[in-house]
């Protein structure tokens, strides 16, 4: 019976997770190499309860037991008692494999580790852990508390009580899982990411503006966000990344990530997160960068 969730990264994802873990009752401790980074991803944790209670979605006494239940800190050493440690850091395999090289030793030998990864090879992480049957890909979608789908990913070593206990976990926090084999960026993002990209290509080849590319899939095709928008929202470093990953691994020339979507990284527009990518949102509303 899991009951100490370690997270790794308080960014989006790492404090989504947190938030759903610790409103299911969950312990959380949230690592992060940033104190600041801590402090406001909690902030937004206690941001998000709080509309759900002015929603009427939560008691007052919920939200506070809910943000008790989650600490932070920039001390590895913290995640010692963490029956589970997720992984939500930059999507880069190098920043990963490192993360597990500190991590590990500070864990029980007994410890689940996961990773949240959008695209990279789960066996290959595992590989970079001591210990690969005790590793799995749990891919949540952002928002974490809004969306219902978190993808399960076996590495080749993965053994059968891991993904048990996964899957058991992922059912305490209300979730549908979609099992997806070891491919890069599994399912959601093999199909999605690649729509993205081509609505970046249709930016970059002057078929139409922002404006025109999010209003037309919107209305046109009924998506709750415009494909520009939500490469923003996820993050254009890890759009970027999940394309890399996909072109690499997979070979094909259909998935060269657009130039314009390695010009905006490049320049450190990363979308929502860094204040503007697609949309600048440094003003009261967003308005479109090109
Ligand atoms: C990259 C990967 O590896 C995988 C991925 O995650 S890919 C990305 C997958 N996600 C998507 O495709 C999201 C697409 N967008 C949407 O579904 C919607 O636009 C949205 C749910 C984000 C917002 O919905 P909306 O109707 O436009 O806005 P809004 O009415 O403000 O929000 C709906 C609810 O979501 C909540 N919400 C919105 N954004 C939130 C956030 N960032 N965190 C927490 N809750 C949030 C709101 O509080 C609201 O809750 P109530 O119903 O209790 O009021
Ligand atoms: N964004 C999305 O829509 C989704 C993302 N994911 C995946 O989740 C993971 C996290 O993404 P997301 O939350 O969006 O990214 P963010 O950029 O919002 O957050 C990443 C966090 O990890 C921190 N970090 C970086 N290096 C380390 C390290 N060595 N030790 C501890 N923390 C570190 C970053 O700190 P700093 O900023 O200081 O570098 C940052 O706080 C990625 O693997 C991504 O692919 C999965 C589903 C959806």
């Amino acid at each position: 019976m899991l009951k100490n969730i370690g997270i790794i990264g308080a960014g989006q994802m790492g404090c989504g997770i947190a938030h759903v873990s610790a409103a299911a009752g969950y312990r959380v401790h949230i690592y992060d190499l940033s104190q600041d980074r801590i402090e406001s991803g909690l902030a937004t944790i206690n941001g998000n309860l709080a509309r759900l209670v002015t929603n009427g979605k939560m008691t007052e006494e919920e939200r506070k037991s809910t943000l008790s239940l989650i600490t932070g800190s920039s001390d590895v050493n913290d995640l010692a008692p963490s029956d589970l440690v997720i992984e939500a850091a930059t999507e880069d395999e190098t920043v990963k494999r490192k993360i597990y090289t500190q991590v590990c030793p500070v864990l029980k030998p007994e410890a689940l580790l996961a990773t949240n990864t959008s695209s990279l090879s789960i066996t290959r992480l595992a590989a970079a852990t001591d210990r690969p049957e005790r590793f799995m890909g749990i891919h949540f979608m952002n928002p974490v508390p809004v969306m219902k789908l978190v993808e399960l990913v076996r590495g080749i070593a993965t053994d059968e009580k891991t993904f048990s206990a996964a899957k058991e976990f992922v059912g305490t926090l209300e979730k549908t899982i979609t099992v997806a084999e070891d491919f890069p960026a599994f399912i959601v993002n093999r199909i999605l990411l690649p729509m993205i990209n081509e609505a970046i290509y249709t930016l970059y080849e002057g078929v139409g503006t922002v404006d025109a590319i999010d209003t037309a899939m919107k209305l046109g095709a009924n998506h709750p966000m415009g494909p520009l928008q939500l490469a923003d929202f996820i993050g254009l470093d890890t759009c970027l990344s999940i394309m890399q990953v996909l072109h690499d691994g997979l070979a094909d020339s259909k998935y060269r990530p657009c130039p314009l979507l390695v010009k905006y990284v490049e320049a450190g527009w990363l979308g929502r997160k860094s204040g503007r990518g697609f949309y600048d949102y440094r003003g009261e509303v967003p308005v479109p960068t090109r």
